[in-house]
């Protein structure tokens, strides 16, 4: 496979390119320090692995883009279609191998290898079928890159972040999951069409699992920083309670709309990966709802379980999580998420 997309500055005979284009000026002090070279690698250029790199680019997020995947013509395409874009992207060095020695020293490495649902297919169906890959993806991208983020997004996100956080080794703050990023984006859309506001002035986080057992955090939402339940009780406005379930219920159901009508899901979530890949490695210190190691938040037992709590992200990873207030029911019903992914992570074998 091609690897690398830069063109060497050396032309015929020698000539140095560079140099016939540009006269060099004489500096009296070496170069102002430049910003840190920044390298994400994706794992696995399908739908959405594709839909991550192209937000990425746009986003101006990194200096070199790797993308690997285990069909070589495919990732050669998609590469050279990024490549062409070059003259109307931010310069961005663009590379793709079926060698995982192409991601060597990345800051950021995003997994969205794996099998996806089919119609009407829960997202804990994929499991075995990923931890499988998982195996083999994993270990080498800690090989090559040691001191990387690992940000997992294939499915099921939450068991996966644990599979990949067991297999790596690392500390906790630097293995997270995309988790409930995208459905609480999904939530903030309905809401805001609800109300006939702007999403962006939606304050409001799903939690849990990135799945049918997710929790609305209904007594945190905010829009425009009034709060609006209690906003709604003390005007002694009445609100429907099944108004609020069928949102939640639309959320739960959302992906599996779009993927029996296009058959994947795509754009949403690679704009919420980006958004996650921002914070990172800008440290831009925002709060978002991913899936972290949560034992002990919230009366959450314990056993090891990724689930999605609002945590601050920065250039280590994960800072925090966030003293978010839950009411009771909420509260249990969280710890009734956490059991559901730890049902199922007790069948699992890792191989480990
Ligand atoms: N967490 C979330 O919010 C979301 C997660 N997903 C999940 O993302 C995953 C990917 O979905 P799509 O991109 O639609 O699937 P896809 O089938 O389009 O792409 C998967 C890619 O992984 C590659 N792959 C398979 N084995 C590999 C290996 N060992 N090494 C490298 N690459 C490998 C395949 O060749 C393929 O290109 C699925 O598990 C899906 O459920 C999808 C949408 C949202
Ligand atoms: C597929 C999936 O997990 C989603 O779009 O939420």
């Amino acid at each position: 496979m091609n690897k690398s997309t830069s063109a060497s500055s050396l032309g015929p005979g020698g000539l140095d390119l560079t140099q016939a284009f540009f006269r060099p000026i004489s500096c009296s002090s070496p170069p102002s320090p430049t910003k840190r070279h920044t390298k994400i690698s994706i794992i696995g250029a399908g739908n959405v692995g594709m839909a991550i790199a192209q937000t990425i680019l746009t986003q101006d997020l990194a200096d070199e883009l790797v993308l690997v995947d285990a069909i070589p013509n495919k990732l050669r395409g998609e590469m050279l279609d990024l490549q062409h874009a070059a003259a109307f992207l931010p310069r961005t060095k663009i590379l793709a191998s079926v060698d995982y020695a192409v991601t060597v020293g990345s800051d950021l490495c995003i997994v969205t290898a794996g099998a996806r649902q089919n119609p009407g297919e829960s997202r804990l169906n994929l499991l075995q079928r990923n931890v499988v890959l998982f195996r083999s993806i994993i270990p080498p991208l800690v090989h090559f890159s040691p001191d990387t983020i690992l940000l997992i997004v294939s499915n099921p996100v939450d068991v996966l972040t644990y599979v990949a956080w067991k297999l790596s080794g690392f500390p906790s703050n630097r293995v997270l999951g995309s988790g409930t990023n995208l459905d609480s984006s999904r939530f903030r859309f309905l809401i805001a069409d609800h109300l006939d506001v702007n999403a962006q002035d939606v304050q409001a986080y799903i939690v849990g699992e990135h799945g049918d057992s997710s929790v609305a955090l209904w007594s945190s939402i905010s829009v425009g920083g009034v709060p609006v339940l209690s906003f709604l009780e003390k005007q002694q406005i009445a609100y429907e309670k099944e108004t609020l379930a069928n949102i939640h219920k639309a959320v739960v159901n959302c992906a599996d709309e779009v993927i029996s009508l296009k058959g994947y899901t795509s754009w949403a979530i690679g704009y919420s990966a980006a958004n996650l890949a921002r914070s990172i490695l800008r440290d831009q210190r925002k709060v978002h709802p991913v899936s972290v190691l949560a034992n002990g938040f919230y009366g959450i037992g314990d056993g090891d379980v990724f689930l999605s709590l609002p945590a601050q992200l920065g250039r280590s990873g994960v800072l925090g999580v966030t003293n978010v207030h839950l009411t009771d029911e909420e509260a249990q019903k969280l710890r009734d998420s956490a059991n559901a992914i730890l049902e199922v992570q007790s069948q699992l074998d890792l191989g480990i």
